[in-house]
């Protein structure tokens, strides 16, 4: 927005209000952004969570992986986005090795906090991660935990592949979520794990589960800006959707998705695994 523009208000968006909607089962629309105009867009649409991403690996920079992705770089997408001042809670990811000591990922989260104007931040993890989770709840910062396929080890996990197929990784994966609610998190995020075991970790929690290919029984979704605009060259994830015909222009796009998600016909079973 301009300065001195004015614009209706739209009450800002608190870890406390989207718990409020998983308890009244209303739908939560994130979606990623890396700068200001649409921070500022995604904000008109009415999305919920707008998340600077580690994925500005890949459609900022052009990289083949998010592993690359600095502080400073996650801080300087951060700034431009907050300078929006978004009703939408401001998420930004924790890149790459900067949250796997306790030590660190204090120290890297509060600069997300001080320096990049995050509200929350999100962190790949699983239960390993619970005493870095809490230390960061002591210390009154929100936390995402983000659970499932976790692209920083896509070296580890040998690809972009769906996670918690087997009976073990899924028993893993729903303690995992136990665990890191009980240490303090605030919402979890699942990427790419069957919609039935989603399911079952969203009823076990009481804190907010939104999903990326994650099935329709999550409390909220999330995509990556570039491909429910169309922009993504080559091909999209399966779970994703261009929103651009459907909605004739950005903006529309955008209110698209929002709606959608709020009418929950996105996602629909062929984005769902
Ligand atoms: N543009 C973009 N979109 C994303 O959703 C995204 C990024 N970048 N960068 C970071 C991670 C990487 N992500 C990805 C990338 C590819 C697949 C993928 O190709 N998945 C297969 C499913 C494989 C299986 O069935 O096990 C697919 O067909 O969609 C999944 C997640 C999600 N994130
Ligand atoms: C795909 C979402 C969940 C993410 O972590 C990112 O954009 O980096
Ligand atoms: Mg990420």
């Amino acid at each position: 927005m301009y300065a001195g523009e004015t614009e209706k208000q739209r009450k800002p968006v608190t870890v406390a209000s989207l718990l409020r909607m998983k308890e009244r089962g209303e739908k939560i629309a994130c979606l990623t952004a890396y700068d200001f105009s649409f921070a500022v867009a995604l904000d008109r649409a009415g999305v919920d969570v707008i998340l600077v991403g580690d994925s500005l690996g890949m459609v900022m920079q052009g990289r083949e992986t998010t592993l690359p992705v600095t502080m400073e770089n996650m801080i300087y997408h951060a700034r431009c986005v907050a300078r929006a001042h978004t009703a939408a809670l401001l998420m930004v990811d924790m890149p790459f090795m900067s949250h796997y000591t306790v030590a660190e990922a204090l120290h890297n989260a509060g600069r997300l906090m001080k320096e990049g104007g995050a509200r929350m931040v999100k962190l790949e993890g699983t239960g390993e991660q619970a005493e870095i989770v809490n230390q960061l709840t002591v210390a009154g910062i929100p936390v995402c935990a983000h659970l499932g396929l976790r692209p920083q080890a896509v070296h580890k996990l040998g690809g972009y592949r769906v996670q918690g197929r087997e009976e073990a990784a899924a028993r893993a994966m729903l303690e995992d979520a136990r665990v890191l609610e009980q240490a303090g998190a605030d919402m979890l995020l699942l990427e790419c794990v069957p919609a039935g075991l989603v399911a079952e970790i969203t009823a076990a929690t009481r804190v907010p589960v939104i999903g990326i290919g994650a099935g329709g029984e999550c409390d909220g979704q999330i995509l990556v800006l570039q491909d429910m605009l169309g922009l993504t060259p080559g091909r999209i994830p399966r779970f994703s959707r261009n929103f651009m015909p459907e909605g004739g222009s950005i903006p529309g796009a955008l209110e698209a998705y929002v709606a959608a998600v709020r009418g929950r016909t996105f996602p629909a079973a062929e984005h769902t695994f």
